[in-house]
């Protein structure tokens, strides 16, 4: 019974919770209970102090809710059924790792595997050298950090502030609690450099660590590779003796189930052995199609976080940042009349600034609102294109299950007023229309109606997590 109860606050507290707090703090959790109590194990101190901290009133009067009279305690602790196998599997909401789920005994496999591998390879060296030198010489390619992906070359915002927080954690204490640290999001706003900024920092303080980049295909290929050239221990070898592996989109591995089973073992000597994993991928990894379970399982044993796209602030900082490194003076009109424009993500944001500095070289002009319009030129054009009132308006009535003649109308009940004010938020934000524009394109209203509605949603942004995602969702399919 406390099972099911947990699993319906579960529920209730992924509603309450915008998607990126609950799946970084509610997800990881486990419960076990005798009763009287009810334990959530949290995977490492970071998350169970946070937990305790931010939610465990919350969850205490969700049980007292969902339960009355149930009166059971909640105590956090570290840890977790699946590692420790104790029996209350029952208990995990759906997505979590069950207790069947267990690490097999990885040390010893990991190395007796090492030590066959060594007795191959002596025998193939003998008989084919070059076979040998192509393997070895395809896995030393791994380590190309970039130096400039570093923790000062990033710009720290709300929509990534976490991830650096945990990045710049494991930096400091590699192979501790966070293991793997798991980076999820879209496309271009930052994964990689956060990673390599991690890979960037362990070298400055170990020169000698081995710390392997590569992205997940290359992974696929060299094992493709090392099964052909009958080297598969020297590959697994090389895997297991990083002293920190970092795997790149690893949403790739979906339906390669070899290099998953692979990846699998290689996974769990390192843990074992406390080498430090960062993985990046651009979904939260339960929502891989393709990939097995207990993988999914095992990303969340560390810290599970997601990068966001940034907020128009973090643009422009990026902005002037990416300016300065190139020693260009860019006027800060100038960077948010592109931060405003460009909302997708940092790498088109840095693509368009490329272009701009360009532009200002060859045309020998300082940086101004007509030179960017005149290098962007085509860039604005298909984004005025895309996002049009019309197109908001259409967007935003789909997403809520209404009419687009209701947006238009004097109707003024919540579950159309609401979206009505969403839209003229959207509009304001995604167009250069002016606020009586926007009013006319809403049934004729007034300028000060379109003001308000603006208000509104921005402090309902801060306060109501329903109206965040759904601002969220909007900008993004909107944009994108
Ligand atoms: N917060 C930031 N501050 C400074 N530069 C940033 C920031 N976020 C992203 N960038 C820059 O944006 C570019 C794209 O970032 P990156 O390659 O890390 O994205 P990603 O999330 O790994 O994307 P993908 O999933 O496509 O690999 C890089 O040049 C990176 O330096």
């Amino acid at each position: 019974m406390p099972g099911v109860v947990w699993k319906q606050c579960v529920d209730r507290l992924q509603d309450e919770l915008p998607s990126q707090q609950f799946n970084t703090w509610i997800r990881p959790l486990q419960a076990s209970t005798d009763g009287q109590s009810l334990t959530l194990f949290a995977p490492n101190r970071f998350i169970k102090d946070f937990v305790s901290d931010k939610f465990a009133q919350r969850i205490s009067e969700l049980l007292a809710e969902l339960e009355p009279g149930g009166d059971l305690d909640v105590v956090l602790e570290i840890g977790g059924q699946a590692r420790s196998a104790s029996p209350v599997a029952a208990l995990t909401p759906a997505t979590m790792p069950v207790a069947n789920d267990m690490p097999p005994a990885v040390s010893g496999s990991a190395v007796s595997s090492g030590g066959i591998g060594s007795g191959n390879y002596a025998l193939r060296r003998g008989h084919n050298g070059e076979r040998q030198a192509e393997i070895e010489g395809s896995l030393q390619h791994q380590q190309n950090l970039v130096d400039t992906y570093t923790f000062d070359n990033f710009v720290e915002g709300k929509s990534n502030q976490l991830a650096l927080a945990a990045a710049r954690q494991v930096a400091e204490n590699p192979g501790d609690s966070y293991n793997p640290l798991f980076l999820y999001g879209g496309v271009g706003l930052g994964k990689t450099h956060l990673m390599h900024a991690v890979g960037n920092a362990l070298k400055r303080t170990k020169p000698n660590a081995k710390i392997v980049y590569l992205h997940s295909e290359r992974f696929v290929a060299d094992m493709v590779k090392a099964l052909q050239l009958n080297a598969i221990s020297d590959f697994k070898r090389y895997y297991r003796s990083v002293d920190a592996l970092l795997i790149d989109d690893i949403q790739f591995f979906a339906k390669k189930d070899r290099s998953q089973e692979e990846f699998f073992h290689t996974f769990n000597a390192l843990l074992e052995g406390g080498q430090q994993m960062i993985l990046t991928c651009d979904r939260y990894p339960k929502e891989i199609d393709g990939l097995e379970e207990r993988l999914k399982s095992r990303f969340g044993w560390g810290l599970t976080v997601a990068v966001e796209p940034p907020e128009l602030e973090t643009r422009v900082a990026i902005l002037m940042k990416k300016a300065t490194q190139a020693r260009i003076d860019l006027p800060p009109e100038s960077a948010f009349f592109i931060a405003q424009r460009i909302r997708s993500n940092v790498r088109e944001l840095e693509g368009a600034l490329k272009r701009v500095i360009a532009s200002a070289h060859f045309t020998g002009k300082n940086i101004d609102i007509d030179l960017i319009k005149d290098s962007l030129k085509d860039l604005l054009a298909l984004q005025d294109k895309q996002v049009s009132l019309d197109n908001i308006q259409r967007t935003v009535a789909e997403y809520y299950k209404i009419k687009v003649a209701d947006l238009m109308s004097r109707r003024r009940s919540r579950s159309v007023a609401r979206p009505r004010q969403v839209a003229m938020a959207l509009a304001k934000e995604l167009t250069n229309h002016s606020l009586p524009e926007i009013g006319d394109s809403f049934g004729g209203r007034d300028h000060t109606t379109v003001l308000h509605a603006c208000r509104k949603i921005k402090e309902l942004r801060e306060t109501n997590s329903d109206i965040r995602e759904d601002y969220k969702n909007l900008l993004r399919s909107l944009t994108t």
